[in-house]
């Protein structure tokens, strides 16, 4: 837990001035702050107002938590608080070469125009849907085989099959199935441990003159993690470099994983004086299996919770999916756009659990006046949108889990894109998250397919908890078990290649798979 000391809220600072800070702690001043910051800083600002600085160690740091002055940073001063402040775990895992802790300037930019063109266009989006479909469509096949009836961990299943699917998009189908599972579950022990010490507050960054002595070891601990990342990442580009040199390469440029296109862009800049090389690819490949799969599996996570402890959402849910989708078939992306009640649900979760409730600290490049208060070069700025979130004044019964607030939005207030400052899931301003809409699909496809396919129930003696711990992504403190009984009678699971069709019912209440047909027989 950080040390901290000397809180100045707005209450107590002069407007339009420089803030003078005390460079010495009152001895009354707490010690240590909670480890969950979100809440803390909130208790802060119920007393010291919507903007006000502390120490925390040795960094000064500002928070600020309504959605005016949010828009004064994120908006009217994009350009001087476009500085993600990256965390000693942050660095050491990508040296800075990535997307996220990539300071504001030419690398940043061409890697983040890089990334939107070549992964995210509407045209690579739509082509690569069949991926996410064949992982969705197999895990559920895998819940109806082995599974029904059963506890379920949620957010294990869930960051497993998110993972695949983004696992597809960057390298598609360089190993084989098997492969791909083992590699997977490697893989998720590894990223599971980058992103909770990439969350854990290490007083190297509150001291940064301390943090050549690593006291907590999350250094230590992050350097021990990277050589076995390093291997995966290395023998997907091996398989994929082998590719390239045979020449025999899938030409069809609408079918390119990213991979291949990081691994272009590198053969062109050799001999160039900028250096674009394997490191540079590896911290790109890491931030994008870090930003796709914790995000969305704790989303997914947190939707099923709120839904089991709101039988009545649930069912108005299940009885939309019903209307929409029908109850012979299964669900498909394009059936997204026609469930207003599930979109509002996911974005109540996203208002009451938001993935990233500070966002991302920003670091101004230059002093600059907000709301009135002087905000200081290189100090670390928290953005606490899980405050405004819970803000009465800003959010009826904020309290409540109520996704109807958010339907017949006819004017667009409630959408993802950081215009509205009392509502920013995915931030805002040029540092807002380039991969909403891949992240928005992953989270609405699954979560409409999860409850499409099954009705859920918490196991015997159970009642839902809603406890969160904070983290770069806030988790729930305690994994969410729940039991999935099947609620479609005949499942078409059809997949692109190895097609099979799976047919089910149930004998004296228990599942029983009918029939399997291979390649259509
Ligand atoms: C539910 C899904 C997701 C949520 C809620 C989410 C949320 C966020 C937030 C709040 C930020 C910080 C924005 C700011 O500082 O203003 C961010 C940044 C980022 N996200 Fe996401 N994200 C999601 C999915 C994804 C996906 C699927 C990807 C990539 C495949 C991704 C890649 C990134 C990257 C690279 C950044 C850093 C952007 C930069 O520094 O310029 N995210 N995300």
């Amino acid at each position: 837990m950080p040390p901290f000391s000397c809180i100045h809220g707005n209450s107590r600072i002069q407007k339009h001035k420089s803030l003078h800070f005390h460079s010495s702690r009152p001895a009354n001043s707490p010690p240590f702050l909670n480890p969950n910051l979100h809440l803390q800083f909130t208790q802060l600002a119920h007393k010291y107002g919507p903007v006000y600085k502390l120490w925390l160690g040795s960094q000064l740091s500002v928070v600020i938590s309504s959605p005016s002055l949010i828009k004064e940073v994120v908006r009217d001063h994009d350009t001087i608080f476009a500085n993600h402040d990256p965390s000693v775990a942050g660095i050491v895992a990508t040296g800075g070469l990535d997307i996220v802790w990539s300071p504001y300037g030419k690398y940043w930019r061409d890697m983040r125009k890089l990334f939107a063109r070549e992964m995210l266009s509407n045209n690579n989006l739509q082509a690569s849907y069949g991926l996410r479909r064949e992982e969705v469509r197999r895990v559920i096949g895998d819940i109806v085989n082995t599974k029904i009836g059963k506890p379920i961990e949620i957010g294990e299943f869930v960051f497993r099959t998110e993972l695949n699917v983004i696992m597809s998009l960057l390298w598609g189908g360089l190993i084989d199935q098997e492969e791909r599972d083992r590699l997977g579950a490697e893989f998720r022990v590894k990223i599971s441990k980058v992103v909770d010490l990439m969350g854990k507050p290490n007083v190297s960054d509150f001291f940064p003159g301390l943090a050549r002595f690593d006291f907590q070891g999350v250094e230590r601990d992050m350097r021990s993690i990277l050589p076995g990342l390093e291997q995966i990442f290395d023998s997907v580009i091996d398989a994929r470099m082998k590719i390239m040199t045979a020449g025999d390469e899938n030409k069809d440029e609408s079918r390119k994983d990213f991979l291949g296109v990081l691994l272009e862009l590198k053969e062109q800049e050799v001999g160039k004086t900028s250096s674009f090389g394997l490191t540079q690819i590896k911290a790109i490949l890491l931030d994008m299996v870090i930003g796709a799969t914790d995000t969305t599996s704790t989303t997914i996570e947190w939707v099923l919770a709120e839904l089991l402890d709101n039988p009545g959402a649930m069912e108005k849910a299940q009885q939309e999916l019903t209307h929409v989708v029908g109850m012979n078939n299964i669900v498909e992306e394009s059936h997204i756009s026609k469930l207003h009640y599930l979109e509002a649900v996911v974005k109540e979760t996203f208002r009451l659990h938001p993935a990233l409730p500070l966002l991302l600290p920003r670091m101004p490049n230059e002093s600059r006046i907000i709301g009135g208060y002087t905000i200081p070069k290189d100090s670390k700025v928290f953005l606490n949108t899980w405050s405004i979130y819970r803000d009465p004044q800003v959010w009826e019964d904020p309290l409540q889990f109520k996704p109807d607030r958010f339907l017949n939005d006819d004017t667009g207030k409630f959408d993802y894109m950081g215009n509205n400052f009392e509502y920013l899931p995915f931030g805002s301003g040029r540092r807002m998250c380039p991969g909403l809409i891949l992240g928005e699909k992953m989270v609405m496809y699954f979560v409409a397919t999860l409850l499409h396919s099954f009705e859920w129930r918490l196991p015997e003696g159970k009642r839902v908890d809603l406890l969160e711990q904070f983290g770069i992504v806030m988790r729930r403190k305690t994994p969410l078990f729940a039991i999935p009984y099947q609620r479609l009678q005949s499942l078409d699971l059809s997949l692109s290649k190895d097609c099979f069709r799976l047919t089910t019912g149930s004998l004296l209440g228990q599942p029983i798979v009918l029939g399997l047909c291979v390649d259509g027989q």
